[in-house]
């Protein structure tokens, strides 16, 4: 059975459905070197924000096939040591949306009414009602940096709040962002002239103290910033300065550069600063909606079919992958064979989609195509997640075509790869029944199914060549099960395919080259 490890605290919901495939242990608040010690146990791990997953934890986690991440983030997940390892990293890419927006509302709402400060007050037996004079938001400006899943709700709530609400997010079209009722703009714009900023985007190296001394001196003095995003998009330090010389008049935190939160200057300040430690994601329906989703990934992975919402794969809809799975399996018996007939060190491989698959997203049979090419050099090492990876790492340039006119199949697949020994093509079709069949190799049209043992000869179209192949195999002890020939013309050029119930001998293939119009031979192993 399965073993997964939950490392940080996940709603019941998840562990109720992992247990369904799997031995589930929960241990939390593990030390990194604990982590590394029992982590080879394991098939699966599931954190939130906490759990720190580095290339050691990665790199000794053996038996790892998937990191869910219940929630939105990974940034606490070395992402690109995973996918060399081949292991698929998922999130919950909407599960606590509108918790996260929801949170950055009531702290830009708690900040302008100073409700923490006040809340405090009266608790403290006093009953001071001129210390806490807010700040309305209605008809204010709002800038949203950021206008993702979570800034966009932001956006709308606030413009139902009566706020004006502009925009900077340099991937995201003026059509989308008018759609949201916002004034799509520059950053030193929205710097000057929103009164309220809330951050929402990934924390990157380009987006890393993007609020800086120089950004927050842009802001007016009566602006307050929102950080319910990612710690370190804020320099703390210019924030702490930029509050305590009345540059901006305030600041709510959710997340911080170093969490959980040590010494801070942001502590000692007043009624202008709100801080949460991260809070963002935690509502009880948040905290449901993305436990069941990275868990339902991981259970789906465990038993082998594929995650909704991997991060370093692409993802594949259910019904899109229903209807693709034959042709993965297609892709990569075409990519294991033009590798094989190839030998040596592939340099280009071009995968053409044909017929009714030159409309298909081509993307996962690229890669299934790959994964095949490289399967004898990498063995079970190389999978749908890192096949891209160890290719480009091999310095192999993937070229895509499509012909939609080709309809000798509803759907065909044609690989050529070329390489330090030369240059081979394959091709591939599906039979109504999801058959595989090989259609050509080097572009002599033949039609025989992959076979787990095959032998392939470029020979001249003569009398007798086949009956001398057949008895040689024959003194070998090997047995024939079909065998077909492929040639363009009479007499010219031919190919045969021969299908073995035994693997061939040693030493045989060197006979194989010595009947003579014999020009090359190869075997293969699918
Ligand atoms: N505080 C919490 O508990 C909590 C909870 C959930 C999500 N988050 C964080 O909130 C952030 C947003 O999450 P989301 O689900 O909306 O993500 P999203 O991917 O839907 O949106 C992010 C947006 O940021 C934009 N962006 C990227 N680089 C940018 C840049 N340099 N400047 C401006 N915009 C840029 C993207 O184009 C995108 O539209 C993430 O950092 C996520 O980790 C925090
Ligand atoms: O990226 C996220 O989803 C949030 O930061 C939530 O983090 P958490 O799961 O640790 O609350």
């Amino acid at each position: 059975m399965s073993k997964v490890l939950v490392s940080d605290s996940i709603d019941q919901a998840g562990i109720d459905i992992l247990s369904q495939v799997a031995q589930v242990d929960v241990k939390t608040g593990l030390p990194a070197e604990e982590l590394i010690r029992i982590i080879p146990e394991y098939n699966a791990l599931m954190i939130r924000s906490e759990t720190r997953v580095t290339k050691a934890v990665i790199e000794a986690g053996t038996q790892l096939k998937i990191i869910g991440r219940a929630g939105v983030g990974v940034d606490n997940v070395d992402v690109p040591a995973a996918t060399r390892q081949g292991i698929v990293v998922v999130n919950s890419p909407e599960g606590n949306t509108i918790a996260a927006a929801e949170h950055a509302l009531a702290m830009m709402l708690a900040l302008s009414r100073y409700i923490p400060e006040a809340n405090l007050s009266v608790k403290s037996n006093k009953w001071d009602r001129k210390s806490y004079i807010g700040t309305e938001v209605y008809k204010k400006n709002l800038g949203v940096v950021g206008l993702g899943k979570i800034g966009s709700h932001v956006a709308t709530v606030a413009r139902a709040m009566g706020m004006k609400v502009m925009a900077f997010d340099p991937y995201i079209s003026s059509e989308r962002a008018e759609q949201l009722g916002c004034r799509l703009v520059e950053l030193d714009l929205l710097l000057r002239e929103a009164d309220y900023i809330t951050l929402h985007m990934p924390k990157t190296p380009e987006t890393t103290h993007l609020i800086n001394a120089a950004a927050l001196a842009k802001m007016k003095p009566t602006a307050r910033i929102v950080n319910c995003a990612r710690g370190g998009i804020i320099d703390e330090a210019a924030l702490a300065e930029a509050l305590q010389q009345g540059k901006i008049a305030g600041a709510a935190l959710d997340v911080f550069e170093t969490e959980p939160l040590g010494e801070s200057a942001l502590r000692s300040l007043g009624k202008q600063v709100v801080l949460t430690p991260h809070l963002g994601a935690s509502t009880a329906e948040a905290q449901v909606n993305v436990a069941i989703d990275v868990a339902e990934q991981i259970r789906d992975v465990l038993l082998g079919l594929p995650a909704r919402s991997a991060v370093n794969i692409p993802g594949l809809y259910p019904d899109v992958l229903e209807k693709l799975k034959p042709y993965l399996r297609l892709a990569e018996t075409l990519g294991n064979l033009v590798g094989q007939l190839a030998g040596g060190r592939v340099e280009s491989l071009t995968v053409r989609m044909q017929g009714e698959l030159a409309s298909n997203d081509s993307q996962p049979l690229v890669v299934a195509s790959l994964k095949g090419l490289l399967s004898q050099a990498l063995r079970e090492r190389v999978n749908y997640v890192n096949a891209a990876i160890e290719a480009k790492e091999r310095g192999i340039r993937v070229i895509e075509t499509r012909d939609a006119s080709i309809r000798d199949y509803a759907g065909s697949l044609h690989l050529q790869a070329k390489g330090s020994l030369g240059e081979h093509s394959v091709t591939g079709a599906l039979l109504g029944d999801g058959e595989i069949r090989i259609t050509d190799i080097d572009e002599f049209p033949i039609n025989v199914p992959p076979a787990q043992h095959m032998l392939f000869t470029l020979h001249r179209d003569m009398p007798g060549i086949i009956g001398k192949i057949g008895s040689l195999l024959g003194s070998f002890n090997v047995n024939i099960a079909s065998m077909q020939v492929g040639r363009k013309i009479v007499r010219g050029d031919a190919v045969m395919v021969l299908s073995l119930d035994d693997p061939l001998p040693e030493g045989i293939l060197s006979e194989i080259l010595k009947v003579p119009g014999i020009r090359d031979a190869y075997t293969v192993a699918l």
